[in-house]
């Protein structure tokens, strides 16, 4: 399914996996948060296996926020957020004051301040998605990962979550399919493509117009923004003269 993936992620930088649909995206993102193992090769989180820590540790390690996840809708939003403390209580134990201000926290992170005692089967696609970020917020994990996050969520809260993602000062690993996000928001980009990935390199190589041409079909170029003369990524449909 993808083979050759071999990079090395350092602490404190944002990482985004890109690449066509079905081209091991989500795969690769469990396989990195321990939920698959790899059929040939390791994942090392500070040098360690990560198959030899126990389940408790990795929940206090890596933090996944999954595609589509539906949490019980029986659930309020605060509960669902509470459970990412479940790695730091006692056995039987109960969150008190401390967990409930961390929740709260949480939320209001994810502009979601007041929505503790909402059921989460009353929230829009975008909100349940928010709590799921706070949900691994409050896990407080050194390692975030999420699969297309921004997927259910409007411009601004989507603007917002990679400045969160970035301001977070963790290791955050994302999937993302909208390749300017990706360009503009991580450190450095993951391209897979045909079950194997492109090396890991700053979004000015991994995303270089010959990539996405190869890649996704499309033509692509940097333009600098008129107010800020940050480059920008701007993609259009290759032209049909030079489609295949
Ligand atoms: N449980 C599974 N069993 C067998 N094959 C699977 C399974 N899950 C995914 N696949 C296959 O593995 C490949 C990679 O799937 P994956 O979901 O990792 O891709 P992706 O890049 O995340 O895709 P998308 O952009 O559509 O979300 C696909 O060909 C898919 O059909």
């Amino acid at each position: 399914m993808l083979t050759n993936a071999s990079f090395t992620v350092l602490a404190g930088e944002t990482v985004g996996i890109v690449g066509p649909n079905g081209s091991g995206k989500t795969t690769l993102l469990r396989t990195i948060a321990g939920l698959i193992r790899p059929v040939h090769g390791s994942v090392l989180v500070n040098g360690v296996g990560l198959h030899r820590i126990s389940a408790r540790q990795r929940a206090r390690t890596i933090a996944l926020v999954a595609q589509d996840e539906q949490p019980s809708a029986d659930l309020l939003a605060g509960e669902v957020v509470a459970l990412g403390r479940t790695p730091y209580l006692p056995p039987w134990g109960a969150g008190g004051v401390e967990e409930q201000d961390a929740v709260e926290a949480a939320l209001r992170a994810v502009d979601l301040d007041g929505f503790a005692e909402r059921p989460v089967h009353r929230l829009s696609g975008g909100e349940r998605q928010r709590v799921l970020l706070a949900r691994a917020l409050v896990q407080d994990t050194p390692l975030l990962l999420m699969d297309e996050p921004t997927n259910h969520l409007d411009i601004t809260h989507q603007l917002d979550l990679l400045a969160l993602a970035r301001e977070l000062g963790r290791t955050v690993v994302l999937s993302l399919h909208d390749l300017a996000l990706a360009d503009r928001y991580c450190d450095r980009v993951l391209v897979l493509h045909r079950g194997r990935a492109h090396s890991l390199e700053p979004p000015a190589v991994a995303l270089r117009a010959e990539v996405l041409d190869t890649v996704f079909g499309v033509h692509a170029t940097r333009i600098p923004h008129p107010d800020t003369g940050i480059p920008h990524l701007l993609i259009t449909a290759r032209p049909q003269s030079s489609r295949a």
